[in-house]
């Protein structure tokens, strides 16, 4: 049997499809390429369709012997979904109602789906525990704490079991160099600082120096990509043990101030590194830190990368090698 991995062209979702296929798994990929790349995906059975499209899915579907799915596919940039709620709740949402939908009519009941730090909001504890109130502060958080909700009621109707994986700031790049981080725009931070280091841009913007944290920038929690591949794959393991469905918060416990990290990104690569303060962006938390005690209890989850500047390293590795991304 096959594990579908929608968005398996994107950041995530091709080191995930990885890290599956050096576990032997039988993977099944779809993307619309709206935001990924077909060179990333290194292996499995790969279909260019669009999860709104239920006709598509259902092929998909019906042409496969479907196990469990692991659901990437979505919009998920904090800023844009400010100025473009209603294609976040289109794309987040609908896509992920339609694959429920598929996966309940074809009797596949495991999902692992792609939540976020974002659905806290403003949190009130650092480190933020799984059970602290969800009051997104942007769209995009909104829309994948609907799908969580979606996802409780349809395990109490169906069956259908999940894992709700809110992941911290995910960076890095698998250790081989070969595939690593390449959206278009860039928005996220790593990326653009390396691209600086590059000399593709000319300064990296700070957003916002009067938040209240040690420095006055913000606080991330960054978390190397492929220890979030690895927690996929101890999801799917729960799942098939019939673990109950859970909510499990993916980070290194760590928080960075931007600041921080442009500094750590100037030892790394050698490079000056401009910066210049901007404005606040919208949406945006002032300091966001996980506390991943329950999945390294639970699923015995293990991080390998638990230092920021090996994780930007690894960036690097990608970013200098490759320096316009998979259009190399
Ligand atoms: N990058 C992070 O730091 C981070 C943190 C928390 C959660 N997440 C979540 O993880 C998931 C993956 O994030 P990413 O950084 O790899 O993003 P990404 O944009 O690189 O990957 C998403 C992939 O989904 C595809 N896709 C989008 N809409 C689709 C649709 N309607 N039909 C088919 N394919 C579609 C895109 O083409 C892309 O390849 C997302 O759900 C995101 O919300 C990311
Ligand atoms: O040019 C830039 C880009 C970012 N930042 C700041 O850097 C931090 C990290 O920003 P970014 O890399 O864009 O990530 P986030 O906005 O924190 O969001 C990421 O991390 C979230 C979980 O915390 C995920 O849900 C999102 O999908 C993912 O994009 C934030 O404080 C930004 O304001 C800058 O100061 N300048």
């Amino acid at each position: 049997m096959s594990v579908l991995v929608t968005g398996g062209a994107g950041y995530i979702g091709s080191h995930a499809v990885l890290e599956l296929l050096k576990k032997g798994e039988d993977v099944i990929i779809v993307d619309n390429l709206s935001k990924g790349h077909k060179d990333a995906v290194l292996g499995g059975k790969f279909y260019k369709g669009d999860l709104r499209d239920s006709e598509f899915l259902n092929k998909v579907f019906s042409e496969n012997d479907i196990e469990a799915v692991i659901h990437f596919a979505a919009y998920s940039l904090v800023g844009e979904s400010v100025s473009m709620p209603l294609e976040y709740y289109e794309n987040n949402f609908i896509c992920a109602l339609n694959l429920l939908k598929v996966m309940n009519s074809h009797n596949v009941n495991k999902i692992i789906f792609s939540s976020t730090a974002a659905t806290y909001g403003e949190p009130e504890n650092i480190p933020i525990l799984e059970t602290d109130k969800t009051e997104p502060t942007n769209p995009y958080g909104e829309t994948k704490l609907s799908v969580e909700k979606m996802l409780k009621w349809s395990d109490t109707a169906y069956g259908i079991k999940y894992a709700s994986l809110r992941y911290f700031n995910a960076c890095g790049a698998d250790e081989s160099g070969n595939i690593g981080e390449d959206h278009d725009p860039e928005s996220h931070l790593i990326p653009i600082v390396l691209k600086t280091a590059l000399g593709q841009r000319e300064s990296i913007t700070v957003f916002g120096e009067d938040y209240d944290t040690k420095d006055g920038t913000c606080i991330r929690d960054y978390i190397h990509v492929t220890d979030l591949a690895d927690a996929h794959i101890l999801a799917l393991y729960s799942l098939r043990e019939d673990e109950k469905s859970a909510i499990y918060n993916l980070g290194s416990g760590k928080g960075f101030s931007v600041k921080e990290i442009i500094d750590k990104a100037r030892e790394v690569t050698g490079k000056k590194i401009p910066a210049i303060i901007g404005d606040r962006r919208p949406g945006d938390p002032a300091a966001l830190v996980a506390s991943s005690r329950r999945i390294k209890e639970k699923l015995n989850w293990n991080p390998k990368f638990d230092d920021i500047g090996k994780i930007i390293e690894s960036a690097w590795k990608w970013h200098s090698s490759h320096p316009h991304g998979y259009n190399k």
